[in-house]
Order: structure tokens, then sequence, then C-alpha cells
């Protein structure tokens, strides 16, 4: 690997070199019961760039837990077309959802069920009518699971939309004009006419296929769908779980009234925990009014269920509660709480945008979780009867493993007592840890297994954490003692001895964070030469409800001002080339990035951003998700608001457009086309604006790309074109 990539296909090379690298997404563990060996199976994620797609791998290992040795390993081997794959509670029967095209080219969906010799069944599910797609495992409403009896397999699907057609559809039935969106319980397959140009609201970003996912239950004997009832009707079910002998359902659901809100990012969406009795089809509702929820998940003796929530309204990530429900009693209690502020490296509270499915040890008493701790992601025990918190990591002692102390690690589930996890570094991809723990009170002198060799250490980069204070100007009065970070990447030091150049890059949200993890981004500058400034701002997740708190009212103002501080101190540490500086951020890191170069117009050699939020003002009526404005503003959000004479001009002066006339920096705006989030609008005003103003501006569109640009060729392009843009921008 070069250490330094200028010309294009130097580029090219290098972002195919940090790409190679897959990171592991799920993980499934198979032991029979008083056996040392247990087979564990990892889905992993790559990048394909001459396919232009991410691919799914699957990873096989057997071990022998008890001497830690591994007896074998399969595969990667490509996984195509499934949406699930669930192994039954006995390890007897498999589930796999399977997506195709007839001959017609339709849609299709089928669950096949296998026993360990060959396949039992194929049910074409959507043939049956009963509801549309199934939904797969998007984080969001997706769940996939079997009865303890075997018997019956619980999913969730798109409620089964009417027909529509034309007026003059001579097929057609029903007249159109009762703004019922949803199939009328008689005549079902009747075509309604004069609907088929109806607008239909989605979830939003990221979930413009998600509109009214119902609960569903296939009896496999009989190949017979259920669609459950009894949730209200202006309600979307999600993440739904088997209760206590299969006698009723677990359930999320998130409310439609008066209007949906973009989900995606957003866990502070109104919505409830509910028990429905399969019986008495009654609906209980089991989490607090005000509170919004995420993620059940219950005891291996069904007699708990914890689940996650955080304020209804706000911020669009907080600080999460963990509860508690004592099945038999439904008494509620709060095992972890909102942790305001958190000196140091004390736990600073849950911050976690996915629950691995198997959380619970044994005794039913520990779980454990991936969360975000400041600018590291750490794997946490907690015990639910008391709220102790433990780390769960290797002891950087050990020196058989050679951990640094600085990893970050990520929690795939726990079977059987056996917890599987990964670790990584912003030098050294992603690597798979596992162990066998059974006492989780004490997790002292835990014997970890590696499946694997040791990914290599990337020597092309180092990096180190930085913490910084507020200066006393900079101190927001209500919340004195927030502190925040940064995470510096150094390149290789280059022969001659010259200080490299410095891309300050600034996470979005603001409500998310950057953490030691291997960041293809990162890694990717740093082989063009390139040191990285990764500033976790005040407002960053893992550093305590305060901090996310105090930057609300305060953006464009605070934020901005902490990565100009972070990039301050680090020039003056001399570590990098401050002549040479580089700006770079996405979405509300592309705020920040056009906010940095309209108030420090001398600073920056160039930027480059992925759709950027530039004018408060106008995208208030265009995003998915209006109250993030309200919310970032410390303003009260209620349905009806409008964007009148009031509003406008105070939005206009929190936004980056308010200091167009400063902006002397070439910046490169790259756009997805189909985002939802910061519609593509924005960019294309603030592109406008530079032009008229003789500002060297150059900008790619992405057809069929949302807000992350994910797409893996868009990915490629914008990526290189960025490295290209600096390159070009260097004295
Ligand atoms: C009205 S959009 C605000 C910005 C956006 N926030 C939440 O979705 C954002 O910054 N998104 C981040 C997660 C990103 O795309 O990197």
């Amino acid at each position: 690997m070069a250490s330094k990539a200028t010309l294009a296909g130097e580029i090219v090379s290098a972002y195919r070199d940090v790409t190679s690298y897959p990171t592991p997404t799920s993980a499934d563990i198979n032991i029979s019961e008083g056996q040392a060996t247990v087979v564990l199976q990892t889905l992993w994620s790559q990048h394909d760039l001459d396919r232009k797609e991410k691919t799914t791998l699957l990873r096989s290992h057997t071990i022998n837990i008890a001497t830690g040795s591994t007896l074998g390993k399969l595969g990667p081997q490509e996984v195509k077309n499934e949406l699930w794959n669930k192994v039954s509670p006995s390890g007897k029967l498999r589930a796999v959802v399977r997506t195709g095209k007839d001959k017609q080219n339709e849609d299709k969906h089928y669950i096949e069920i296998f026993d360990s010799t060959r396949k039992l069944k194929t049910i074409d599910i959507l043939a049956l009518e009963k509801h549309g797609k199934i939904i797969d495992n998007d984080g969001q409403f997706g769940s996939f699971e079997w009865s303890s009896s075997e018997g019956h397999l619980l999913y969730l699907a798109e409620k089964k939309k009417a027909k529509t057609g034309s007026y003059f559809d001579p097929k057609a039935y029903k007249d159109s004009g009762s703004g019922d969106d949803d199939l009328p319980n008689e005549k079902p397959d009747l075509v309604r006419r004069g609907d088929e140009f109806e607008h239909i609201e989605t979830w939003g970003e990221q979930l413009t296929e998600r509109v009214h996912p119902v609960v569903c239950v296939l009896d496999i004997e009989s190949n017979t769908v259920s669609v459950l009832e009894n949730i209200p009707d202006d309600e979307s079910a999600g993440q739904a779980m088997w209760g206590p002998d299969d006698a009723g359902i677990v359930v999320c659901t998130w409310k439609h009234s008066p209007y949906r809100l973009g989900l995606k990012f957003c866990c502070q969406r109104k919505s409830a925990l509910y028990y429905l009795d399969l019986q008495k089809g009654s609906l209980d509702l089991l989490s607090q009014d005000g509170r919004a929820v995420r993620f059940p998940r219950f005891s291996p003796d069904m007699s708990k269920l914890i689940y996650l929530d955080v304020p209804e309204g706000g911020p669009h990530n907080q600080c999460a509660r963990l509860v508690k429900i004592d099945w038999a009693t439904r008494n509620r209690q709060v095992v972890v709480d909102e942790v305001k502020h958190a000196p140091d490296l004390e736990f600073p509270g849950i911050y976690t945008y996915n629950l691995a499915r198997q959380v619970w040890f044994d005794d039913n008493i520990h779980i454990a979780m991936s969360t975000s701790w400041r600018s590291i992601s750490a794997v946490i025990v907690v015990n639910t009867d008391n709220g102790k918190i433990t780390r769960l990591e290797v002891d950087t002692a050990d020196t058989q493993a050679n951990i640094n102390p600085q990893a970050s690690y990520g929690f795939l589930g726990v079977k059987r007592n056996v917890v599987m996890m990964y670790y990584s570094t912003l030098n050294q991809p992603y690597n798979l840890l596992l162990a066998q723990v059974n006492d989780p009170s004490n997790l002292s002198s835990i014997s970890w297994i590696y499946p694997d060799d040791h990914m290599e250490t990337l020597d092309w980069l180092t990096f180190s954490v930085l913490v910084h204070k507020p200066s006393k100007s900079r101190i927001n009065p209500k919340y004195e003692n927030v502190d925040y970070e940064s995470i510096l990447c150094l390149p290789k030091q280059s022969q001659s001895g010259t200080l490299p150049p410095l891309i300050v890059f600034s996470h979005g949200g603001p409500n998310s964070v950057f953490d030691t993890s291997f960041n293809i981004i990162s890694a990717f500058f740093c082989t063009c030469g390139y040191a990285v400034l990764m500033v976790n701002y005040r407002g960053s997740l893992g550093f305590g409800q305060d901090s996310i708190l105090s930057l609300t009212g305060n953006i464009g103002t605070q934020d901005v001002m902490d990565v100009e501080s972070a990039m301050v101190e680090v020039i003056a540490k001399g570590l990098v080339d401050g002549s040479r500086i580089f700006k770079f951020g996405g979405s509300h890191g592309g705020f920040l990035t056009t906010h940095l170069i309209g108030q420090y117009p001398d600073t920056f050699r160039a930027a480059a951003t992925r759709n950027p939020v530039v004018n408060l003002a106008s995208m208030f009526s265009t995003t998915d998700i209006n109250d993030w404005i309200f919310a970032q503003a410390a303003l009260e959000f209620d349905y009806r608001t409008l964007a009148d004479d009031k509003l406008l001009p105070y939005l206009w002066l929190c936004s980056p457009m308010s200091h167009i006339d400063k902006v002397k920096t070439p910046i490169l705006l790259m756009i997805g086309l189909d985002d939802k989030r910061v519609p593509p609008a924005q960019s294309f005003e603030y592109y406008k604006a530079l032009k008229a103003r003789n500002v060297s501006v150059r900008c790619l569109t992405y057809p069929k790309n949302n807000h992350s640009i994910s797409d893996v060729d868009a990915e490629a392009d914008c990526m290189v074109n960025t490295i290209v843009w600096f390159n070009n921008h260097l004295p």
C-alpha cells in the first residue's frame, strides 16, 4: 500500500484497498446442549466495486469453546436474495425468506422451511394475497421470529393495498374520493377507480417503501397467514416478538397521524410498546406515555422484558433509558436512567442505533449491548436487577491479544453465555472474538477466542483521541461542564519531513458520533497523504444528555466554533500543516462545512460536502423531518406550525446561506437526487448563489441515491472526486 496516492490511478487503487475489508453485520451461534463445540455463523458486508454493489458474505467457524481452537472454517460465500434466515429454537429447522421474480418479472417472496437434510416446503407467500412485501431486517420495523413450539413464524409485512385503476378502466369498481388508502375489508380484489395517482405517504428517507407495516403470522402446517388486526389503524407495527408460551405478541408501533415524519436516524418519534393477547384479542399498553420506544427483548425464561426509551420529540437521537418489565406483575422499572453528565471516563449513558437480537445471558439477569462511550464504541454488560454496568473488553495487559486500548467493540449477540463480538480500530479492520462468560457478574478473567488470525495493522495510519475543553467565551452557561473530543488520524510521515495537509471532518446528525472503529473514509484520506481530524463537537452522542441539549438553539455557532477550535488546537501541536487545511462533511456535517467556509473565509484551501443543509428557512417545508429544525433551534414543535414571518428570519440567521457573501473557498457539492432528508434543492440553492458570486463550485449529482449516497459506485465516485478536488487545490 502506497502511503501517498496522488495520481488518479493511485487514488482509485487506494480506494480499492480500503474498501476490501468486510464489516460484520450479524451473527448466529449454534450450540448443542452440553457440547463444547459451537458453530458461529457471521454475515459480513463488503463493497464490490466492479459489480457496483455491496455483497453479503457468510462465514462459518466451528470452535471448541473449551480449548478455544478453531476446528473448521467455511466461506466467505455470498448470500443472495435472502431477506431472513433463522434457525428454530430447537436448532432442528431453518426458515428462509427468499426474494425472486416470476416469468412476468413480478416480485415474489417465498418462505422456505428446511430440516437438516432437505427443504421441507416452499410457500409462495405473496400469492396468498394477505399482505404486501415482507419487511427485511431494516433496523426499524422488520423482525422474523419462530414461535417456541416451532409451528408458526411471526413477521412484518406491508399492509395489503387496494388495487387502483383509471376512471377509464372497464374493470374498475369503486369510485375514488374516499381518501381511504387502505383496503376495504369487503370485496378486497376489486379495483378502486380514479385512485391510481393518489399520493402515498411513506416513512421517509431510506424508508420510502414503508407505508403501513402490519404483524403477520404464518401457520407452517396449514400454510395459512393471519394478519393481526388489533393494532390501531393509524399505527405502523414493527420489531414484533412472541410472548411467553406463544400466547401473545409484543410489538412496537409508530403513529401515522396527523402525518408521517421520517423515522431513519430518529428514535424520538411518537411510539408505543404493546402486548397483543392472541386468545383475548386484547391490546395492553406496556410503555409509558410521552416516551418513544425501541428494541423489546424477552429474557430466556420469558419472565422479564427489556426495551429502550427516550423522551418523545426533541433531538432526533438522545441518551436512552433501559427499562425492564417484570412479566408476571407487569411492573415497569428503569434499570439504567438517562445520564445527564459524565465527567472524564465515567459511564455516559446508553446510545445505540441497533440492539442485537440476543442480548440476555442465561442467568436471566444480565444483558449486553454496544453503546457509544465518548469517542469509543464499547460493549457493556448490565445487571438488570441493580443497574450495575461493566465494560466487556479485552484486558490490554493480555500481550498475546495485543489490542489497542483505544479499540472500539461491537456486540453481535450471546447464546448460552457464549458472547460474540468484534473489535477494530481506525488502523485495524474488523476481527471477531468470542468467549464463554459463565459468570456475567465477574468479567475479570475472560479467556477470549479469536477465530481468525488478527487483521494486520495498517501501518500508514496512526491515531489519537484528543479532549477539548471549550474556552471561557465558548462555555455554554446552561451546561458549563460539557467538554468534547476529536480523533486525529495521521498518515505515515513523508521522507522529506514535511507536515501533512489536514482534512477537518465533521459528522452529521448533529446527534451522531465518530468512534475509533475502522472507517473507510478516514483510512482512504490518510492513504492519500492527508491527516484527518474527526471532531465530536458538543451535541455528539456518547457524552451525556447535557451535551446533546447544549447544542439545541446554538447550531451554526457552538458546533461551528467547537470544530474550528479543535482544528486550531491541532495545528498548534505542530503535527499538521496549518497552511493546507480542507473541510469535509455531509448533511449536518455539510451544514458545518458551509458554515465554516462562510465564517472563516481565509482558512480552508477547498471544501467538499455531501447533501449539506444550507438554508433552514427553505428546507423547513421540504425535508421529511421538519421537526428537526425545531428541535435543533430549541423551539416547540407542533404539526400545525408554518414557516411564517416570525420563524423564517430566525431560521435564516442560523443558516450557512446567511454567510454566502463572505465565501471564497472552492467547494465540491455531492448530491443524492433521491434525498428526502436534505432535498437536492438545498445544494442547488448554494450552487447558484456561489456561481452568481463567481466562487469556484463543482456539482456532482447521483441519480437514485438518497441522503447517504451509499450506492457503491456513487460513494466511490464521491470519495475519489473529493481527493482529486483537494489535490487540485493543494498549493
Ligand atoms: C433535516 S436533516 C438534518 C441532518 C441529518 N439529520 C438527521 O437525519 C444528518 O445530519 N444526517 C446524518 C446522520 C448523515 O446523513 O450523516
